[in-house]
C-alpha cells in the first residue's frame, strides 16, 4: 500500500467579481492529478512558478480544502475526515516553508516557535518542554542556549535549521518541504539539503520535495512529477527524468537549466534541438485548455499554453 496517495486532487479557487462579490469563475490551481509517495522516499514536484506545486502541499497538509479527489495516507482519506478527526493525523504531516524570514514568528524566542506543535499535541510539563526543544535544537546543530534567541539573531541558514527543528519535534512522518532553500545563499542551500538528507534517515521521514530548481530536485529526490498549468505532463524515477524525459515540456525544462560540465552542456543542446524540432511539428496546431485543437497558430503561441 502506497503511504501517500492523491487521487485525482482538484483545488479551484473561486474568482469573485461584480458588486455583490458573486464568484463568475474559478481558477483551477490543480486540475486533476494523481501521484503517490512510498514510505521512506523523496518526490519532488517540479514545475514553472504559478503551476500549482504550493497549493498541491498545502492540500495535502490541510491548509486548503480540495475541490474534488482523495488524499489517502496510509489508507485513510484527509478529504473526508471532520476538522476533529484530521487533528489527530495533523501530527503525522509537517511542513517547512519556503522563506525562513517570514515563516518564524519574529516576537517569539525560538523555544516558543519550536514548542509551538507541542503545546498544541502534547502536554508536556514546561520542563520536559525545553528538555525537548533543547535537544532538536542540539540535532539541527545549535547551541542549546539558542531557544532564549529572537529570530533576527540568526542567519537564514540557522532559521531555516529552527523550521526543521519545528517540524520534527512531533516524530512526523511525512515532511512537506516547500522551496525549503530558495531564500538562502546557494553556499548554505548545499548544507541545508545534505542536512535534510541525513535526518530523513535517522527519523525514518518520508518527503514531498517542492522545488521549480531541477538541479536541487535532482540532488535530492527518488521519484519526481513534472507539473505544468495544474496538471501533470511526467512522472519518473530522478533517472528517467533526467537521462530520457518523454515530454516536450520537461525536455524544455531540462535544456533550460545552467550548467557548467561541457559533457551535460552538449546533452542540453541536443535536447534543445529536439524540442525545437517537435515544436516546428506542432507549428500548425495547438490545443487549447479544454484539449480542442486550433489550426494555424505560431510556435511563439504554442509556448504559452498546454503542451499535448
Ligand atoms: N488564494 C488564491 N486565490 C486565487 N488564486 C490563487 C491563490 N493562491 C494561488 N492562486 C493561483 O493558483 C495558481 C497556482 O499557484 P501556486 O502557488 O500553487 O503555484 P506554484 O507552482 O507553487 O508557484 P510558485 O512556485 O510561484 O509558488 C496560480 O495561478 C496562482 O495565481
Amino acid at each position: 500500500m502506497a503511504f501517500l496517495k492523491v487521487n485525482h486532487l482538484k483545488v479551484y479557487y473561486p474568482v469573485r467579481g461584480g458588486f455583490f462579490r458573486r464568484i463568475v469563475d474559478y481558477v483551477k490551481a490543480v486540475d486533476d492529478i494523481s501521484f503517490e509517495l512510498r514510505q521512506g522516499e523523496t518526490y519532488g514536484l517540479v514545475g514553472e512558478s504559478g503551476c500549482g506545486k504550493t497549493t498541491t502541499g498545502r492540500t495535502i497538509i490541510g491548509l486548503i480544502k480540495a475541490t474534488a479527489g482523495e488524499i489517502l495516507l496510509e489508507g485513510t482519506d484527509l478529504t473526508k475526515l471532520s476538522r476533529r478527526q484530521f487533528y489527530s493525523y495533523r501530527k503525522d504531516i509537517q511542513m517547512i516553508f519556503q522563506d525562513p524570514y517570514s515563516s518564524l514568528n519574529p516576537r517569539k524566542r525560538v523555544l516558543d516557535i519550536i514548542a509551538e506543535p507541542i503545546r498544541n499535541f502534547e502536554k508536556l510539563s514546561p520542563q520536559e518542554e525545553k528538555r525537548k526543544v533543547q535537544y532538536f535544537i542540539e540535532r539541527v546543530g545549535l547551541n542549546p542556549e539558542s531557544i532564549y534567541k529572537y529570530p533576527h539573531e540568526f542567519s537564514g541558514g540557522q532559521r531555516q535549521r529552527i523550521g526543521i527543528a519545528r517540524a520534527l519535534t512531533l516524530n512526523p512522518k511525512l515532511i512537506i518541504a516547500d522551496e525549503p532553500v530558495s531564500a538562502l545563499d546557494v553556499s548554505v542551500q548545499a548544507q541545508v539539503l545534505n542536512f535534510m538528507k541525513e535526518i530523513q534517515k535517522e527519523f525514518q521521514l518520508t518527503y514531498l520535495f517542492i522545488s521549480h530548481d531541477l538541479g536541487i530536485i535532482r540532488h535530492m529526490c527518488d521519484r519526481i512529477g513534472i507539473m505544468y498549468r495544474g496538471r501533470f505532463v511526467e512522472e519518473g524515477t530522478s533517472e528517467e527524468i533526467f537521462h530520457h524525459p518523454q515530454h516536450i515540456y520537461t525536455k524544455r525544462l531540462l535544456s533550460a537549466i545552467p550548467n557548467a560540465d561541457p559533457r551535460q552542456r552538449r546533452q542540453q543542446f541536443q535536447l534543445r534541438e529536439e524540442v525545437e524540432r517537435e515544436y516546428k511539428q506542432l507549428y500548425h496546431r495547438y490545443f487549447d485548455d479544454e484539449g480542442k485543437v486550433h489550426p494555424l497558430k505560431k510556435i511563439s503561441e504554442t509556448h504559452s499554453v498546454a503542451i499535448p
